[in-house]
Parts: C-alpha cells; sequence; structure tokens
C-alpha cells in the first residue's frame, strides 16, 4: 500500500495542502502551533474516518469555512484507488472514485494506518478509558469491521442505560436490552481477545529488545466481572451468555445507580514488568518503552496479516523519547521500508529515518510548503591537539 497523492482543504488550520508523498519518509517540520498535528490528522481522518483526537467533527472544519475535504489517492494491491471524504454541518461523508461509498469496508478496502503520538506514550499511566480507546484503535487497525461493531455495541449500552435512568423498568423488558448487548459486547470481545493473542507476545519480545530492563514485560485483556467463563477458550456465543448473566446478576445495582457496570466499556489493558503493574511501578522511560513496544508490535502484526506495511504518522514523538529509544524508533523506521509522515519541531531529532528520497515539509500558519533537505550539521573541525 502506497499513498501517491494528498489533498487537504479547509480542514483545521490548512488552507490547500497538495503533495505527493515520499514513498519512504516524510517530514513536516514547523514551529508549535502551525498545523503539522493538523496534516498528520487530515490523513489519519481520511485513513479512519475517526477524528485523531476527541471531539467533534465540526471541529475538523476550518473557521469560516463551510465544509472540509480530504482526497487520498493510493496504490491498494498493484491498482489505484482515490478515497476521499468531506465533513459538513457536523456530518462526514465518505467517497471511493469521486462516488459515495457503498460500505465502510469498501472503503477502507486495504487502507491502513498506524499513528504514533505523544499522548500514546502516556497511556500506561493514564486512566482505563485512554487505554481501552488505545487498544480499540489497535483493534479497528486490524479489523476494521471492528469500526461499525464497537458502535453497534455503544449504541446498545447508550441505549441500556437510558433505560436504566428512566426509572423502575419490569425485569422482562430490561432482558431485551441485556440480549442485545450480550450479543454486541460479545463480538467486541472476541475481537479485543483475537488482537491482543497476535500482539502481546509480539510486544513483550520488542520491550525485551528496547527495554534495557531485566525484567519482562507483559501485556493482558481479561473482561471485568465476567463470572468464572474461561475468556481465552470461550466461543462467542459462550462470551454472550456469560455477559448476560453478569448483566442480569448486576441488574439491580446498575438500577440503583443509572448504568451498566459489566461489559467491554469498564475493561483495561493490563501492562506489567516484572510481576508489577507497570502503572505504579516502572519508570516514566520505561512506560514509554512499554508503547514503543506495543506500537512496533502494531505495526509488525499488520505487515504479517496484510502483507503490507500500513502507512505511519508519527506526531512529534521524538521529542518524548530519550536518545537512545529514539535512535532505535528512528533505526526502525528507516530500516522498516514503511512509508511513515513524521512531524517535529527539530528537524535532528527525526534526521535518522530520512533516506534520499527524504520530502522535506515546511508547516507555517497553515500552508505546507516543500523545503530543502535538512543536512547533517557538518563534524566539528578538531584541533590537532586534542584527542580523537
Ligand atoms: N477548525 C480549525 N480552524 C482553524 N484553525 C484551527 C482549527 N482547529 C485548530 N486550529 C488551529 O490549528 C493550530 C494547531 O495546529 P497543530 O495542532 O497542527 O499544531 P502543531 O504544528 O502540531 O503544533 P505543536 O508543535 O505545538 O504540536 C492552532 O493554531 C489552532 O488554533
Amino acid at each position: 500500500m502506497r499513498l501517491l497523492a494528498l489533498h487537504v482543504q479547509d480542514f483545521r488550520n490548512l488552507g490547500q495542502v497538495t503533495l505527493a508523498p515520499s514513498t519512504h519518509a516524510s517530514i513536516a517540520v514547523g514551529q508549535n502551533g502551525q498545523g503539522k498535528t493538523n496534516l498528520l490528522e487530515a490523513l489519519y481522518f481520511l485513513a479512519t474516518l475517526k477524528p485523531l483526537r476527541a471531539g467533534r467533527l465540526s471541529e475538523l472544519v476550518r473557521w469560516g469555512s463551510p465544509s472540509a475535504r480530504v482526497v487520498g489517492r493510493f496504490l491498494l494491491k498493484g491498482a489505484e484507488r482515490e478515497i476521499s471524504v468531506e465533513v459538513a454541518g457536523g456530518v462526514r461523508q465518505a467517497f471511493v472514485d469521486g462516488k459515495k461509498a457503498a460500505s465502510l469496508e469498501e472503503y477502507f478496502g486495504g487502507v491502513s494506518v498506524v499513528a504514533f503520538t505523544p499522548d500514546d506514550l502516556e497511556v500506561v499511566k493514564g486512566g482505563p478509558e485512554s487505554r481501552r480507546a488505545f487498544l480499540d484503535r489497535a483493534v479497528f487497525n486490524r479489523f476494521p469491521a471492528f469500526l461499525r461493531e464497537s458502535r453497534e455495541y455503544a449504541r446498545a449500552l447508550k441505549n441500556r442505560n437510558r433505560l436504566l435512568k428512566s426509572g423502575p423498568v419490569d425485569a422482562a423488558y430490561l432482558e431485551a436490552y441485556d440480549e442485545t448487548l450480550a450479543k454486541t459486547g460479545a463480538r467486541v470481545y472476541a475481537r479485543r481477545r483475537a488482537l491482543m493473542a497476535e500482539l502481546a507476545p509480539r510486544a513483550q519480545a520488542t520491550f525485551a529488545s528496547i527495554g534495557r530492563t531485566p525484567e519482562p514485560a507483559a501485556y493482558g485483556y481479561h473482561p471485568a466481572h465476567l463470572g468464572d467463563v474461561d475468556f481465552a477458550g470461550a466461543d462467542e456465543a459462550a462470551l454472550a451468555v456469560a455477559l448476560k448473566e453478569a448483566l442480569a446478576a448486576r441488574s439491580r445495582r446498575d438500577l440503583e445507580r443509572g448504568f451498566t457496570s459489566v461489559g467491554p466499556h469498564v475493561d483495561d489493558v493490563t501492562v506489567t514488568l516484572g510481576a508489577r503493574s507497570a502503572r505504579a511501578y516502572a519508570s516514566q522511560g520505561q512506560q514509554r518503552a512499554l508503547v514503543l513496544g506495543w506500537k512496533i508490535a502494531e505495526i509488525e502484526n499488520l505487515e504479517a496479516a496484510m502483507g503490507f506495511l500500513p502507512l505511519l504518522l508519527l506526531d512529534d514523538v521524538s521529542s518524548e523519547l530519550d536518545p537512545e529509544r529514539n535512535a532505535y524508533l528512528m533505526n526502525y523506521l528507516a530500516a522498516s521500508g514503511a512509508q511513515v509522515f513524521l512531524t517535529t519541531t527539530d528537524a535532528g531529532l527525526v534526521r535518522g529515518a530520512a533516506a534520499q528520497d527524504t520530502l522535506w515539509l515546511g508547516v507555517r500558519t497553515g500552508a505546507v510548503t516543500s523545503v530543502a533537505p535538512v543536512q547533517e550539521p557538518p563534524a566539528q573541525a578538531q584541533h590537532a591537539d586534542e584527542p580523537a
């Protein structure tokens, strides 16, 4: 998969941007607040139909403009394909080769992207909600149908919560809601479980090579309050039964509190170092290495599953990593052959990922222009009497 051309119009502070990315690295350099992340967000939105940063769709439209548009021409399995997305009036519309996309599956059709942001690096020490979102982004990358499936679950959850809040409820009536919630929730469990089965061993191995830490890392996912069902071995129907029983068992408490207390929306990803919680015990550098291990594993896992590398979007990650781990990441990117977009305020930090054909971009007040390659600084002249 290759992105051949990108056009962005009135997306956040970007007016008009047209570029032909490098097959390897495209590096956007600029001061704070100029639009570098907005450029990555446009790409992320194009490839996932979801904003990179939480918020409303209407925030993506440039102030004073009626609509935003992002168009990408991709090379997919030897054929060219154009996908585009427009946001107007808080609603988004997706197109394939200029025609309204018939389904999300048709739209995504092999386009895959992995984003890596400074927020991701904070995910180990953050709350369960951010870890769930982090996990679900990886699940969606691996199984694009998950976008629809997780929405079905969210809708069923919203309906059940609305009912719980509405006052005394007939048990038989609530059961009908539980049925839908259990069925859609079992699909979410199964998708997350499948992703973790592929990803966790890879992430553990990657961490071992970058962690500089003797203790092994472990990444796990086990649903909360799901009774004694064998989560690793149960099929999806058995997971639905277990969730339905758990919902029934907690229905009284849920009615009192007015919300649903069991299901994929309350779960967490556990990350441990040695046998201890990384959240509580790992240093900040170790926590970041744990996320880096996960992200590299995610990229490799997608390559193994799809037969090609996803498009990689790295938003100013280098400034958050220590020099050794940043060098590890830059070497990984340069060696992987992936098509990657990087943003930075300091080109020196990402030069390690650059190759001959790197596209250097300058970003200033929403304008993106091609700029001259940022060269290695000349080696310091050495005096004859200095030790070599
Ligand atoms: N809908 C919008 N319309 C116009 N401008 C917007 C919109 N949304 C955000 N902005 C502007 O975009 C700018 C932020 O851009 P962005 O987040 O891409 O910065 P950045 O170059 O990545 O900076 P940093 O290095 O600080 O992360 C801000 O000036 C903000 O006011």
